[in-house]
């Protein structure tokens, strides 16, 4: 999937975060977009999701305009070809670690659990499934979270901040479990981070300012 977005723009009542946002991502290609503290990277990448709303430009996945689609119908395109990550893992807690990992196939009417067991042993959660997250370190979490978002093969991946809970060491690991699951996937990654560490591991680095969008 390619996304394309072109000369976004978005705003709170007068205040503008970003304009003139112009970015590409390509097939199976890994963006890290970083930037000062507040302009804007997570209300981007809620853009790309089509979970935020914006004020000028567009954003198209594949051929798709997401700003064309209403709320259902984007709800639904999300649900089939997004995977998101976020810092804070937001992780079900009444769920244990399998039935969180299925959550996006049920969503889609669909239970695999060979491909759930096969997905929690390849980011190193092999049987942990039964446990409750409350007894998972945080680097575990992280793990089912990312584990969840790839389950149903989405084409874009988007994580903002998913090491940013982690010590530098599990942060490494997690990057690790992150880029092989995705490339193992051909999904495309758009990452938003502080961490110079993880930035370095992109395949390119985009700068995101209140002018717009540089490399
Ligand atoms: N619902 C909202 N209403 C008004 N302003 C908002 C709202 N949500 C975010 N903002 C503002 O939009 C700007 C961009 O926020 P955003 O969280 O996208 O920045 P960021 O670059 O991801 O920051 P950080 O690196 O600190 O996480 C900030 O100035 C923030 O205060």
């Amino acid at each position: 999937m390619t996304l394309r977005i072109t000369d976004l723009g978005k705003r709170y009542a007068e205040t503008p975060v970003f304009e003139h946002v112009t970015l590409e991502v390509a097939d199976g290609e890994f963006v890290a977009i970083v930037g000062e503290s507040g302009v804007g990277k997570s209300t981007l990448l809620n853009c790309m999701a089509g979970l935020d709303s914006w004020d000028a430009g567009r954003v198209v996945h594949d051929g798709t305009d997401i700003g064309m689609l209403d709320a259902d119908a984007r709800a639904l395109w999300r649900r089939r070809h997004v995977g998101f990550v976020f810092q804070a893992f937001h992780v079900l807690p009444h769920l244990d670690v399998a039935q969180n990992v299925a959550l996006p196939l049920m969503l889609l009417g669909r239970n695999d659990p060979p491909r759930v067991a096969g997905m929690l042993d390849a980011v190193g959660l092999a049987g942990l499934g039964p446990r409750l997250p409350q007894q998972l370190s945080g680097g575990q979490l992280q793990r089912v979270a990312i584990a969840r978002a790839l389950i149903h093969a989405p084409a874009l991946l988007l994580a903002d901040e998913p090491t940013g809970n982690l010590d530098p060491g599990t942060a490494a690991r997690v990057m690790d479990v992150l880029l092989s699951q995705t490339r193992a996937q051909g999904a495309s990654l758009v990452l938003v981070t502080h961490s110079e560490t993880a930035a370095a591991r992109a395949d390119r680095v985009l700068h995101l300012s209140a002018e717009g969008i540089r490399v």
